[in-house]
């Protein structure tokens, strides 16, 4: 029974880790509808597995379970214990983050706790062999209650020696000298709540599997707002309270851009109603309280509107995800709030759960079923009638191209694959705002148009998209504003041509020699007439420049490169503006950045 039930955490703990879960609750599921469901097709699976165990009893004629009603009684101990150990399998599988390591401990747990727990209660329940008080002995015979193996285990030790000592006491007659035959004893029912009866066995496992799922709900429903309070009234008090410094440094707001302060003002000064915006960061902070505790997200404001698509660029551990996990209530902030469509998330998580759309950065997708059968699940989640699921479901299969593969298991998909599908689940939704974690990753250039295509068209209908990347390409051709983090921080903000305008106050010049004869008299010669310029890559001939803009307009550049053409032998040449990705390497690496800066164009 052990190896049996232990088995139903490896699902739960998989769809948890791997995000699932969290998408469903993400996508309209109620945690009732998702545990019950769980409860209810595991608990068919338990029915089933012990009709065949009852079936091996027969076989091996174990009579004493299977003879009369007697497979009703046992039937009925195996699906008390269904009841109450499924649940706790459930429960105990939260404190695990692998769904192996999980089955092996519970198997453990379960296989201990029924035989050891066994032979505690059979000795708690002699007095002659311990010399504990009586307090000590009901406390450790109360606790052992707890466990729905000991009780399975006391259950079917009890029935059977009832059973055995009838059985015994009416073949032999006589026996009564070792046993107590009385009819008192023999005609006692089973199911009474007296010591070795199983009637308190019984009684326990129903109340605790109700117990173990109460539990569940709790956990589930308030777990949220448990951590949220404690980040925001314990631990951040304290952290405020020792580390004055790095809070007046680091999380003061005081931002190093004017766009970023101003989006900040206009954020705390205006009602919320008068922003009217889809999704609203207030001086969001997230501080993870190891040691050291790591400041991920330093106090961001953020306003973003209907039918926007806002880019959150940044370097590997920028606090991009955090942001996002933040945001779809995946994490709970520091301090600081965010509101969706209005619904504050540290108040109201549910309704802003079933405002969302979210594709993770790893893919959070159920292995074991095809595209079809997923996006199937996830379009009757999102209420979408029955008549119209199948072409709903088809117009956003052939939206990322999916439908050669659609009856395939998701778990023989290419990583590619993987990444369009859990795309096209985020998309597909009628949420306000979808957040996607870097979705393109892995995608080919065909499927990356057809992803551009589709969030373009999801922006058109009004929904504001979240996104990050790490394609500078794919920023400039989907945002209509962005901002770079770095080290947790927005260090600017505002649309790609924004951004180039602001920052970009430099020409990229190319040039390539014919030949290399003149090519240091050409280096004096840019040196000479674009003051402040910086050769950047010098490579068999070919030479890459920064050239100030400032004092040098588009036509006067092109008029002197014209002339140098000639005078320098050059085979060809080019200027170009600054492009999203060089505003990016500018700001997001500031370590670089700052050594750069000696050499660089003012
Ligand atoms: N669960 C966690 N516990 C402790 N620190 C964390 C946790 N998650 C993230 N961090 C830290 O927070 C910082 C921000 O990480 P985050 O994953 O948000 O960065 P990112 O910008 O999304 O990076 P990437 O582009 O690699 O996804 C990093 O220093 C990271 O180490």
């Amino acid at each position: 029974m052990a190896l049996l039930i232990s088995g139903y955490c490896l699902l739960t703990v998989t769809e948890r880790t791997t995000k699932t879960k969290h998408i469903q609750f993400v996508s309209g599921v109620s945690v009732i509808v998702y545990w019950l469901s769980a409860l209810l097709w595991d608990f068919i699976v338990f029915f089933a597995s012990c009709f065949l165990i009852m079936g091996v009893i027969k076989y091996h004629k174990f009579d004493i379970y299977v003879m009369d009603y007697h497979i009703l009684e046992t039937m009925l101990i195996f699906m008390l214990y269904g009841w109450s150990a499924i649940p706790f399998v459930y429960l105990i599988s939260f404190v695990f983050s692998g769904s192996t390591s999980a089955y092996i401990k519970l198997l453990l747990l379960n296989y201990f706790s029924g035989t050891l727990g066994f032979l505690i209660g059979n000795i708690l329940e002699n007095k002659q062999l311990t010399s504990m008080s009586n307090t000590t002995r009901t406390i450790l015979g109360n606790s052992l209650l707890f466990f729905p193996n000991y009780n399975l285990a006391k259950c079917i030790g009890e029935y059977t020696s009832i059973y055995e000592m009838k059985i015994l006491c009416t073949i032999y007659k006589n026996l009564s000298v070792y046993l107590n035959c009385s009819k008192e004893n023999t005609e006692k029912s089973i199911y009474s709540l007296e010591e070795f009866m199983i009637g308190k066995y019984l009684i326990v496992m129903s109340t605790t599997g109700f117990i173990f799922l109460l539990l569940i709900f709790l956990w589930e429903t308030t777990s949220w707002r448990l951590r949220t309070f404690l980040n925001q009234h314990i631990f951040f008090r304290i952290y405020k309270r020792y580390r004055k410094d790095i809070v007046a440094k680091e999380l003061s707001g005081q931002s190093e851009d004017e766009d970023v302060q101003n989006e900040r003002k206009r954020i705390l000064e205006q009602p919320q109603e008068l922003l009217n915006s889809t999704v609203l960061i207030k001086e969001l902070i997230k501080i993870y309280f190891k040691s050291p505790a790591i400041l991920a997200v330093k106090n961001i404001s953020l306003a973003i509107q209907k039918g926007e698509c806002f880019g959150l660029l940044g370097y590997n551990g920028a606090g991009k995800t955090t942001t996002f996990q933040i945001l779809t209530g995946e994490e709970s902030p520091t301090s600081g709030d965010v509101f969706i469509d209005g619904f504050s998330i540290t108040k109201d998580i549910l309704q802003v759960r079933s405002r969302i759309g979210y594709c993770p950065q790893f893919d959070a997708l159920l292995e074991y079923m095809t595209a079809q059968e997923i996006m199937v699940m996830y379009a009757r989640i999102w209420g979408v009638s029955e008549p119209q699921i199948g072409l709903y479901v088809n117009k956003w299969l052939n939206s990322l191209d999916l439908e050669s593969h659609a009856d395939k298991l998701i778990r023989t998909y290419s990583g590619g694959n993987k990444r369009r599908l859990s795309t096209a689940i985020a998309l597909m939704g009628r949420s306000s705002v979808i957040f996607l974690d870097e979705p393109s990753t892995g995608m080919d250039p065909v499927a990356r148009r057809l992803l551009w295509d589709a969030v373009t068209k999801t922006c058109e209908s009004g929904k504001a998209i979240v996104i990050t990347s790490h394609s500078m390409e794919e920023c400039d051709a989907l945002c209509t504003s962005l901002a770079i983090m770095v080290q947790g921080k927005f260090m600017c903000l505002g649309s790609p041509q924004h951004l180039k305008n602001k920052f970009g106050n430099i020409y990229i010049l190319k040039v390539k020699f014919k030949t290399e004869a003149k090519l240091e008299d050409f280096k004096c010669y840019v040196t000479t007439t674009f003051p402040g310029s910086v050769l950047k890559h010098e490579n068999q001939g070919i030479l890459n420049y920064y050239i100030p803009s400032k004092d040098n307009r588009w036509g006067k550049v092109f008029g002197i490169l014209e002339q140098a053409k000639e005078q320098f032998d050059l085979e060809d040449y080019s200027i170009s503006q600054i492009t999203l990705e060089q505003v990016f390497l500018t700001f997001a690496n500031p370590e670089k950045a700052s050594s750069d800066e000696e050499n660089e164009v003012p």
